[in-house]
């Protein structure tokens, strides 16, 4: 007994780490000592007492293993789950399952694969404490009567013991591979899907929604409603089949035990799951607080370049160390209460195990209980209040799961008011390019009570170059945007060559018929060739040259040590604004457009940039019908015809020459130096 003393104290020693599962075993071990000292006074030698370690440790280091994963687990999920929690303050979409059905249908067979391996697994699992405990009791039998060859005896059930592990292993592997593999397509296809769906949707959406956010449905939602789904699948239904399995192995070992199992185990699981839904919503804030600094920084390092020229780096390293400082504190308090809760439930978990011993003992001494069973009894408990424990977090991450995946299908589904494509199209040969303004009407979705257009009335003949000047906010883009039919109006008609815009092919409209020049440019981070054939995907190098000759950008191009392969960096920063429009008028040339639209073409740029850019616009004007969008009314004098807009209604028109002779309006845009003598 001094040796099974010194063995007992052993397993203290050297698993002091795992306290939970090295108490089990501890217990037990003692009360076989106990069952031993009661049954025989005779002095034991244990020439096995080391090779026992060998047995136990390994079934101590598993369980221990597991308990700390499921821990790892729990942080995990509460650290993971948060940014989905802040998502679920928007407006909360229906989860519909038949999209869901869509994505998963073409993995069916893998699916199906899984669940059967992960049902296997979880089968497996339950067999495992009743073949544990028939270890225990030829540890025990032969401790009291040490008769028998110990090593025979212990090896079948062993070996099967070690089977059932090795298989329990390949299960858990193939169900875990198969669902990866379907977690994976699915996601990749939602990303797609949606991706394409958002690229769908007509501009008056991308005004009703922030960026950030679709990006975030994109990324963000997705992989969460992944996570949820391989979880809520593997863990789901593996905590299911263990409760149910293990609860059945609990009754046949022993009911009474079981009885008082019942009693108690629900009532802790409710405890944890408040005390969890509490440090849940403690996470939450602190994420949230984390990702406000998180802005912060985004915002600072965005716009580096305004924040360098205000020389505000102090004020902004100031503004990010109190986000994150706030952070610190709130997850230190998180720390804190996590700390607590886990210290708690340990307490509480290694109590459980004291009276499941102390009232097994009792039944082990009115010879109703084996240290076998109780051991059994002890390690299938454990299973049961882990399968239930990892139900009520899985019950909240599915619930996350839904709303996720809700705000994914939300997009999926909604269909633009304006189609991408699909109408009528105009043969190149006939197409003239006339543009008539009918009547328009026209209210931004996003305020539908503040009319911009009011019975607008314009006409642009083919191949004349029509200006519309006026106030700041009158209304002059959303002339261009409504002939890109980035809109629609609320009343009147535009026709093209004397057909309604709305009978046309959209895409044919603004991929080929219409150029648009802006005046901020905005050129994607890759080469100067890509950029200018964005214009045209299916143009070649020479094509893209010639384009890039007419808006007067191929001697600089050719300027750069890489030529047309040099990058323009994000949004075009290695690029002047003078090189950028350039680049911009290439890639509107490209598709050699029967209307251009240049829409303060050349206001955000110095004298000399306009000057040149002024050129290329000159000559790429010629033989097109030409919408110019005007602040800087020296650009304009050339135009056919000038309107003066204002309050969403054109209040003069005619050439420069009439409109400075009419002494209206338009005369008064003119500083009195810039007029021409004969008019001041
Ligand atoms: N996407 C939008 N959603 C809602 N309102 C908009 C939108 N774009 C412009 N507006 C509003 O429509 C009005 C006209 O804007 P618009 O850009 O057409 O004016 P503008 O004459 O081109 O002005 P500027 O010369 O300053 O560019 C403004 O009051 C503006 O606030």
């Amino acid at each position: 007994s001094a040796t099974l003393r010194k063995t007992s104290h052993l397993f203290h020693v050297l698993f002091p780490a795992y306290i939970l599962p090295s108490n089990i075993a501890g217990h037990i071990w003692g009360l076989a000592q106990r069952t031993v000292r009661q049954s025989s006074c005779r002095k034991i030698r244990l020439p096995w007492g080391g090779g026992l370690q060998f047995i136990l440790g390994p079934l101590v280091l598993t369980l221990s293993a597991r308990l700390l994963g499921n821990v790892a687990y729990c942080q995990a999920d509460v650290n993971n789950n948060i940014l989905l929690e802040l998502q679920a303050k928007e407006t909360e979409p229906e989860f519909d399952w038949n999209i869901l059905w869509e994505f998963v249908k073409p993995q069916l067979f893998s699916l199906l694969g899984a669940v059967v391996l992960a049902f296997g697994a979880a089968i497996l699992n339950i067999q495992i404490p009743l073949m544990l405990g028939n270890l225990v009791n030829i540890v025990a039998r032969y401790m009291r009567e040490h008769t028998g060859d110990y090593m025979r005896e212990m090896r079948g059930p062993a070996l099967k013991l070690l089977g059932l592990y090795g298989l329990q292993g390949l299960l858990t592997s193939g169900y875990i591979i198969l669902l990866s593999r379907v977690g994976e397509r699915v996601a990749a296809d939602m990303r797609k899907t949606l991706f394409q769906s958002l690229l769908r949707q007509d501009v008056a959406f991308f005004d009703a929604n922030r960026t950030g956010m679709l990006v975030n449905r994109l990324t963000g939602d997705i992989q969460e409603f992944k996570s949820s789904f391989k979880l809520v699948i593997s863990q789901g239904l593996r905590s299911v089949t263990q409760t149910v399995g293990c609860f059945v192995s609990l009754y046949l070992i022993s009911p009474k035990l079981t009885g008082m199992t019942v009693v108690i185990l629900p009532c802790l699981v409710g405890a944890g799951a408040l005390i969890g839904s509490f440090l849940r919503r403690l996470s939450r804030l602190a994420q949230e607080q984390v990702s406000k600094a998180t802005g912060v920084a985004d915002e600072a390092l965005g716009n580096v370049r305004t924040v360098k020229a205000f020389a505000m780096e102090e004020r902004e390293m100031q503004l990010y160390a109190w986000e994150v400082d706030k952070s610190c504190e709130m997850n230190e308090s998180l720390g804190s209460g996590i700390a607590v809760f886990q210290g708690m439930s340990n307490i509480v978990l290694n109590c459980i195990v004291l009276g499941t011993i102390f009232a097994g003992g009792s039944l082990m001494a009115g010879d109703e209980m084996s240290p076998g069973e109780l051991m059994s009894f002890l390690v299938a408990s454990q299973t049961v209040q882990r399968s239930l424990a990892s139900i009520s977090i899985l019950f909240g991450q599915m619930v996350r799961g839904l709303s996720s995946g809700a705000r994914v299908f939300e997009y999926l589904s909604s269909e633009p008011s304006i189609p991408l494509s699909g109408g009528g199209r105009i043969p190149a040969k006939s197409l003239t390019g006339r543009v008539d303004f009918m009547n328009i009407t026209f209210s931004y979705p996003t305020r539908p009570g503040q009319p911009i257009l009011k019975n607008f009335n314009l006409i642009i003949p083919p191949c004349k170059t029509v200006a519309i000047v006026g106030e700041s906010g009158g209304g002059k883009s959303t002339v261009a945007s409504l002939l890109e039919r980035f809109y629609d109006p609320s009343s009147g008609v535009i026709m093209l060559d004397g057909l309604d815009i709305r009978t046309l092919d959209p895409s044919w409209l603004r991929g080929q018929v219409i150029g648009f020049i802006s005046q901020e440019p905005v050129l994607f981070c890759s080469s100067v060739m890509e950029n200018i054939r964005f214009g045209k995907p299916e143009a070649t190098d020479a094509e893209v040259i010639h384009a890039a000759k007419q808006a007067n950008a191929h001697r600089f191009i050719t300027g750069f040590p890489d030529g047309y392969n040099t990058l323009v960096g994000e949004r075009g920063v290695t690029m002047s604004g003078g090189q950028k429009q350039r680049i911009a008028i290439a890639r509107a040339l490209i598709k050699n457009p029967s209307i251009l639209i240049l829409d303060e073409a050349t206001s955000a740029l110095d004298a000399e940039s306009e000057r040149v850019v002024q050129e290329a616009l000159d000559k790429a004007t010629i033989g097109r019908t030409v919408l110019i969008i005007a602040h800087r009314l020296s650009t304009i004098q050339r135009a056919d015809l000038i309107c003066v807009m204002s309050n969403g209604r054109i209040l003069e028109a005619g050439t420069h020459i009439e409109l400075l002779s009419k002494g209206g309006l338009y005369a008064d845009l003119i500083p009195q130096g810039c007029r021409p003598t004969a008019f001041v």
